[in-house]
C-alpha cells in the first residue's frame, strides 16, 4: 500500500468536491492511503508537493485545482505557472498527477469536475499511480 497526497488549491468548492471524490476514488480502488492537504491557489501546489515530499512520508501526490479564466493575463500565469512548476518537480522524479483544471468557464469545469461524466480528477490520480509503478520497475 502506498501513501497519496492529495494537494488541493480550494477555490471553487462544488468543483473541488468532485475533482477530489474522484481522485480518492482511484486511489482508494487500487488500495492505497489518501490524505488531502488544502492551499489556496493553484500557485501554491507546487511549493506544497515540494515541502510534503521532503518529508519523505508521501509516495505519490495528485494536484486538484480549478482555474476559470477572468478578464486579465492572470489566468495564463496561474494555469501555466502551476503546471510549469508541477512538470518540474514530476522531472526530478517525484510521482505527481496533475488534476488543475484550466476551462474557459463553469460549464466547461462541471463536466470535467465530475467523476461520473470526463473525471479529471480520477484521471489525475491514475497517472500518479502510473508514474509510481514506473519509479518501482526503475528502481528494480
Ligand atoms: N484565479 C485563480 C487562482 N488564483 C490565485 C493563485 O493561485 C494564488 O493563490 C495567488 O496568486 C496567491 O499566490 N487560483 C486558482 O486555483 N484558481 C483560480 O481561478
Ligand atoms: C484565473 C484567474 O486568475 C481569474 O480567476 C481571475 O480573474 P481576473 O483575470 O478577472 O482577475
Amino acid at each position: 500500500m502506498a501513501n497519496f497526497l492529495i494537494v488541493e488549491a480550494r477555490f471553487y468548492d462544488h468543483l473541488n468536491d468532485m475533482l477530489v471524490a474522484g481522485a480518492k476514488a482511484a486511489l482508494e480502488e487500487a488500495g492505497h492511503s489518501v490524505e488531502v492537504l488544502t492551499v489556496p491557489g493553484a500557485l501554491e501546489i507546487p511549493g506544497a508537493i515540494a515541502m510534503a515530499a521532503e518529508t519523505g512520508r508521501y509516495d505519490g501526490f495528485v494536484a486538484i485545482g480549478v482555474v476559470i479564466r477572468g478578464e486579465t493575463y492572470h489566468f495564463e500565469i496561474v494555469a501555466g505557472e502551476s503546471a510549469r512548476g508541477i512538470m518540474a518537480l514530476t522531472m526530478d522524479g517525484i510521482a505527481i498527477g496533475n488534476g488543475i483544471i484550466t476551462v474557459e468557464n463553469e460549464e466547461q469545469a462541471l463536466v470535467r469536475a465530475d467523476p461520473s461524466k470526463k473525471d479529471k480528477g480520477g484521471e489525475a490520480a491514475k497517472a500518479a499511480l502510473a508514474l509510481l509503478d514506473l519509479q518501482g520497475r526503475f528502481a528494480a
